[in-house]
């Protein structure tokens, strides 16, 4: 292997770090404490981690937590009260409904009812819209939590040529939204593109998020470029992700590992916007582009 690691375990310890610090600066001054408030329906095994982990990495931080949880068969009214609740609390700076919800519930909708200054997951349209202008907002964790690591490593996104395999609303689309305010050049890729190797062979950075297992060979990857996987796969082997890490590592020159790259970056920058909301609504500007 000849590829660097990038540490997204030590980053996102970083970030976390900074954030308790944030939370105690704002409680010193008066401020009221930032709180979380989760919402999970169902008994999806991953999501009950996932929001275990992120109410654990709240208290841990010095937030409050608030934690709603719901059975699968859950209809769409009682989600939105729900929310409701937690929108007119305001001790709650954010709220985060953790996806995916159970197939019978429409949870764009359900997130559109999370007021864009609670929305710590940058999903409603507010944000996505104030993204796609380019105007301050909160940005969903993991791309944002994508751009602290390549920042962290030095890598630089001024006309640089990014291609972000995936086009999903939680990964693909804030990702090219993100590193074109960076003004990287940018291409998404996506089921339907023709070559998908020699698309992806034109990056200086490459950012895969397509949920399928190990999609991204050496063949894809140009000699020296920065691979970035998204993609979290469970196998008998342990974890893997959309990148075929062994090989793609003795052509890139830094590469994020599955786990400990990108994963835990999208609980610290959960935290980091949670204390950014809670500035916001207490008189400070909105979260910086
Ligand atoms: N409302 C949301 N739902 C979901 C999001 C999200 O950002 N908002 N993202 C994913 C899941 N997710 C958080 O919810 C998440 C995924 C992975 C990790 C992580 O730390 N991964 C570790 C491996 C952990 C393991 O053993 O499984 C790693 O990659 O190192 C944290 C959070 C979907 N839903």
């Amino acid at each position: 292997m000849s590829a660097r690691l990038i540490d997204g375990t030590a980053v996102a310890r970083r970030v976390r770090d900074e954030v308790a610090k944030g939370v105690a600066e704002l409680v010193a001054q008066g401020g009221r404490t930032p709180g979380l408030a989760t919402i999970l329906v169902g008994d999806d095994p991953a999501s009950e981690v996932y929001v275990r982990n992120k109410r654990r990495a709240c208290a841990a931080a010095g937030m409050r937590d608030f934690h709603r949880r719901l059975p699968t068969t859950a209809r769409q009214e009682e989600v939105r009260e729900v929310i409701a609740e937690l929108a007119a609390d305001d001790q709650v700076s954010g709220i985060l409904l953790q996806l995916p919800v159970p197939a019978h519930l429409d949870s764009e909708a359900l997130l559109d009812h999370i007021p864009y200054d609670k929305d710590v997951d940058g999903l409603t349209v507010k944000n996505v819209g104030r993204l796609a202008q380019g105007r301050p907002g909160l940005r969903p964790c993991t791309p944002a939590g994508i751009v602290r690591l390549l920042d962290e490593y030095e890598v630089p996104l001024a006309g640089a040529e990014v291609v972000v395999v995936g086009r999903s609303v939680l990964v693909g689309r804030p990702m090219a939204q993100l590193v074109l305010a960076r003004h990287a050049t940018v291409t998404v890729c996506h089921s339907r593109t023709k070559d998908l190797a020699e698309a992806c062979r034109r990056a200086d950075v490459l950012i895969v998020a397509a949920g399928v297992p190990q999609l991204i060979g050496r063949d894809a990857v140009r000699r020296g470029a920065v691979v970035v996987d998204v993609g979290i796969h469970r196998g008998d082997e342990g974890l893997h992700g959309d990148v075929r890490f062994e090989e793609v590592a003795e052509v890139a020159s830094l590469v994020t590992p599955v786990p400990g790259g990108v994963g835990p970056m999208t609980i610290a920058m959960l935290l980091h916007n949670t204390l950014e909301a809670a500035r916001w609504q207490q008189g400070s500007a909105a979260p910086a582009a």
